[in-house]
C-alpha cells in the first residue's frame, strides 16, 4: 500500500516512522510520503489560508495550494486512481468497517486541514483526479486533520498482511465481529485481592470460549446497545438472548 499525506506540519506526522508502521515501512509493506503543503504556495510568505467568504471567525484553508499539490500527488502514481481521506468533523463515521475498506486499496491521499477547513471546492475538484471521502473520527473537533490521519492509518496499516506478528488476534479485538472484546487478564491469578474468574483458568476450551462470547455481549450491551441492536439478525442465538 502507497500513503501520501499532505500537511501543513510534517512534523506532526513523525510517529508513523516509529514501531508498528515502522517496520511495515521496512518490510516494504507500506510506502509513505509526507508532503509539506506549503510547497505548493507561491508567494513570499507561503500563504495557505485566508479569510472566510460570508464572514464568520477564522481562516479558510485556500484552495490554489492545494488543487496543485492533490495534481503533482496524483501523477505520482498515475495510472493508479487514490483514494483521498478528508478527515473532518463532518465527515461519515471511520469504523473498523472502513478501516478494512481502506487496507483493500492499493493507494490512500491523506488531505489534513487545518484553521476552519480547506474551501469546499478542493474536494469537489479533487473528484476529476480521486475518489474523495470525508470521515470524523467521532463527534469532537480537533485543531487539524494530523492527529486523526495517525489514527487512521494505524488503524488500516496494522490490518494488512504481515503487520500484526499474530494475525488470530484481529479476529477476536473490538469491533471485529461487532462486539466489543471480552475482558483480559494475565498472571498473577490473585492480585491485591482480585481474582481471575475461575473459567479462564480452568483449561477447558469450550467453557472459555463462552465465557468470553458472554463477556463480550454482556460488555457491548452495557456501554454500545447501538451495536448490539447493529448485529445481523442470524449472529445472536438462542443463549446470546439469555445474556
Ligand atoms: N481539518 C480538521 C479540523 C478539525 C478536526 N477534528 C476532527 S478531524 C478534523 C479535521
Amino acid at each position: 500500500m502507497r500513503i501520501d499525506v499532505l500537511t501543513i506540519f510534517p512534523d506532526y506526522l513523525a510517529p508513523l516512522g516509529l514501531s508498528l508502521i515502522g517496520k511495515a515501512r521496512e518490510q516494504g509493506l507500506v510506502e509513505l510520503a509526507v508532503h509539506d503543503l506549503r510547497g505548493w504556495t507561491t508567494d513570499r510568505h507561503r500563504t495557505v489560508d485566508d479569510t472566510p467568504y460570508g464572514g464568520g471567525p477564522g481562516m479558510v484553508m485556500r484552495p490554489e495550494p492545494w488543487g496543485q499539490a492533490l495534481d503533482a500527488v496524483a501523477a505520482m502514481g498515475a495510472p493508479e486512481r487514490p483514494r483521498l481521506v478528508l478527515p473532518t468533523p463532518a465527515g461519515r463515521p471511520f469504523t473498523q468497517a472502513v478501516a478494512h475498506e481502506y487496507a483493500a486499496l492499493p493507494w490512500l491521499v491523506f488531505g489534513c486541514g487545518r484553521y476552519e477547513g480547506i474551501d469546499a471546492r478542493v474536494a469537489e475538484e479533487a473528484r476529476e483526479r480521486y475518489d474523495v471521502d470525508e470521515v470524523s473520527l467521532g463527534d469532537y473537533v480537533l485543531n487539524g486533520g494530523e492527529v486523526a490521519v495517525l489514527v487512521v492509518v494505524e488503524a488500516v496499516a496494522r490490518l494488512l498482511p504481515g503487520v500484526i506478528g499474530n494475525a488470530q488476534s484481529l479476529d477476536d479485538e473490538s469491533h471485529a465481529a461487532g462486539l466489543l472484546e471480552a475482558p483480559a487478564y494475565t498472571k498473577p491469578a490473585l492480585w491485591r485481592g482480585h481474582r481471575v474468574p475461575d473459567v479462564l483458568l480452568s483449561g477447558d476450551h469450550a467453557r472459555i470460549a463462552r465465557w468470553k462470547r458472554d463477556e463480550a455481549l454482556r460488555r457491548t450491551r452495557s456501554v454500545r446497545p447501538d451495536l448490539v441492536a447493529a448485529l445481523p439478525p442470524g449472529d445472536l442465538d438462542r443463549r446470546d438472548r439469555e445474556v
